[in-house]
């Protein structure tokens, strides 16, 4: 069985992800980790020394490579990742049990106001603009992570119950 998390920045994709994998017995894979390994620079470095765009292609052709794999895992992907060339029928193709955490924006806004420096994306954003600026960028994103099999309405809910939900879910 291969599950997928995605979602915005700081939904918490890695967060829950290990701990599915831990609660599930499966391999626990995430994208950027993988990416990192591969390049050998930071997420934050790979955009900083080679740009946004060469960050997209490398994702993209991670994606694919882990997606092929036979074995079982739990994925979490980038919160770009859905949202780029063909990626998110690639997601679909590559798994049946598509999970997207979504997060409220406050919540969101108040976990990455303490991040900034691993996100390349915000790093200049300032913490007061930071809501309007995630507001608009999940509107513009949200056609991509509303594909998945299931949304998952985190809300303020504590890693451990959004696992259970997640389980339960699959058990339906
Ligand atoms: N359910 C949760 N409740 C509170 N904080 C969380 C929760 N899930 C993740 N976090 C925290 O939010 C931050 C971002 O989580 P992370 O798993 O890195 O998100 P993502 O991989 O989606 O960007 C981390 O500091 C993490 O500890
Ligand atoms: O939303 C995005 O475009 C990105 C999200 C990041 O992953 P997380 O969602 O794990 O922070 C990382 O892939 C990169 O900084 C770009
Ligand atoms: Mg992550």
């Amino acid at each position: 069985m291969k599950i997928i998390l995605l979602g915005y920045m700081g939904s918490g994709k890695t967060t829950v992800g290990k701990k599915l994998a831990r609660q599930m017995g499966l391999q626990f894979l995430d994208l950027d980790d993988y990416i990192e390994e591969k390049e050998k620079l930071s997420v934050a470095d790979i955009f900083g020394d080679k740009g946004e765009l060469y960050f997209r292609k490398k994702e993209h052709q991670y994606l694919n490579e882990l997606l092929l794999r036979k074995d079982n895992f739990v994925l979490s992907v980038g919160g770009g990742t859905p949202c780029y060339g063909k990626n998110m029928e690639t997601i679909l193709k590559g798994s049946e049990n598509v999970f997207y955490l979504k997060v409220p924006i406050g919540q969101l806004a108040q976990r990455l106001s303490q991040q900034k420096s691993t996100r390349p994306l915000i790093r200049h954003i300032p913490d007061g603009e930071l809501p309007e600026f995630i507001g608009k960028h999940l509107f513009e994103r949200s056609e991509f992570y509303n594909q998945a099999h299931t949304v998952i309405d985190c809300g303020s809910n504590e890693a451990i119950d959004i696992v259970a939900d997640i389980m339960n879910s699959m058990q339906q």
